[in-house]
C-alpha cells in the first residue's frame, strides 16, 4: 500500500493514518508528539544547550538534545549539528567534548556497519560470561509494559508513546532484558527497532550487543542504586514489587554471571 503523505495538519496526518493503518495497531490511534521536518529539528537544536549536557545521564532531569530522530531519517547531518553548537557556544569546555564523543560514537557504530555489514546482527565476539540458554520471544508481561517494575514499564510506556527513550533507560532496559530476563539481545534489538522514531540499525544492534558483551569487554548491569540515582527516585518510590537491581554489584555478578 501507498501512503498518501500529502502536506496536512498533524491532526489531519493522524486521522487519516489511524484509517489507513487501521488492523494494524492496537489500542487508540495516537502520534508522538516528536514533530519530523527540517524546522521542526532546528527548533530542537535551537533549544538545545550543550552548557547543560553534563547533566545528559540524568533520566528524568537530564539535558539531552533529542537529535537523534532527525540524524537518523537524515533531516540533519551529524557535521551540521556539531558546527552549530561550535557556532553557538565555542569548541572548548567538557560538556561540547562529551557531546561531541557522543556524536563521534554514532559516526563509528557508522563505520562498524559500513565494515561489517548485516554480521551485525549475530554476535560478533563470545560473551564474557557462560551464556545462558537465551529465550528467543519477548515475555508478554514485558511486551505489554507490565512487568511490575515501575522503571522497566515506565521506560516502555514511554517508548510507545512517544518512539524516543532517554539512553541510560535504554541500558538499563537492555540490560534487565538480556541478563535478568535471559532474552537475547536481538529480540530487544527488534522491539527497539519497531518503536524508536531515531531506530538505526548500526547503533541500535551495536548497543545492544554492548551491553550483552558481544561487542564490549564486560557485560553492562546496574543497581537499583544506580536508578534512583538518575531518576531522583521517582520510579523506586512508586514501586512495590520485590526489586530484583536491590543488590550490590559483587552479588548481581555473582548471580547474573557466576562469577561472584
Ligand atoms: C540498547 C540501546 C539501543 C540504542 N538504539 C539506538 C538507535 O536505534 N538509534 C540511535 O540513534 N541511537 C541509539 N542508541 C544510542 C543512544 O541511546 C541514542 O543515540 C540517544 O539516546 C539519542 O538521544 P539524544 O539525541 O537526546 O542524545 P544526545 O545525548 O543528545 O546525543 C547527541 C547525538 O549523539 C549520538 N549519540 C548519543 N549517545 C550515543 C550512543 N550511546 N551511541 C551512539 N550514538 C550516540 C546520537 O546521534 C545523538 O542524537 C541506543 C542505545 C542503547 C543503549
Amino acid at each position: 500500500m501507498k501512503l498518501d503523505v500529502t502536506r496536512r495538519s498533524r491532526e489531519a496526518m493522524r486521522a487519516y493514518l489511524a484509517e489507513a493503518l487501521d488492523g494494524c495497531y492496537e489500542g487508540e490511534p495516537t502520534i508522538s508528539p516528536i514533530e519530523g521536518g527540517r524546522a521542526a529539528a532546528e527548533r530542537q537544536l535551537s533549544n538545545f544547550d550543550v552548557r547543560r549536557y553534563a547533566s545528559r545521564n540524568h533520566v528524568t532531569r537530564g539535558h539531552v538534545s533529542r537529535m537523534s530522530p532527525y540524524i537518523r531519517h537524515g533531516v540533519m547531518t551529524l557535521r551540521e549539528v556539531r558546527d552549530a553548537v561550535f557556532a553557538r557556544f565555542g569548541r572548548v569546555g567538557e560538556s561540547i567534548y562529551k557531546f561531541v564523543f557522543e556524536l563521534a560514537w554514532h559516526q563509528f557504530w557508522q563505520e562498524v556497519y559500513a565494515g561489517l555489514g548485516d554480521e551485525i546482527y549475530a554476535d560478533i565476539e563470545d560473551y564474557k560470561f557462560p551464556p545462558p540458554v537465551w529465550q528467543e520471544t519477548l515475555p508478554d508481561d514485558v511486551a505489554r509494559a507490565e512487568t511490575g517494575l515501575v522503571c522497566m514499564d515506565e521506560a516502555l510506556r514511554e517508548l510507545y508513546a512517544t518512539g524516543y527513550l532517554h539512553n541510560h533507560a535504554r541500558m538499563w532496559f537492555a540490560a534487565y532484558l538480556i541478563h535478568h530476563r535471559r532474552v537475547h539481545w536481538s529480540v530487544g534489538e527488534r522491539l527497539f527497532f519497531a518503536h524508536l522514531l531515531d531506530g538505526n540499525p548500526p547503533p541500535n544492534a551495536l548497543s545492544w550487543q554492548w551491553v550483552a558483551s558481544t561487542f564490549s569487554s564486560k557485560p553492562y548491569y546496574f543497581n537499583r542504586q544506580n536508578i534512583e540515582k538518575y531518576t531522583d527516585g521517582t520510579w523506586c518510590r512508586q514501586c512495590t514489587a520485590a526489586c530484583p537491581f536491590d543488590q550490590t554489584y559483587d552479588a548481581l555478578a555473582g548471580q547474573l554471571f557466576g562469577n561472584a
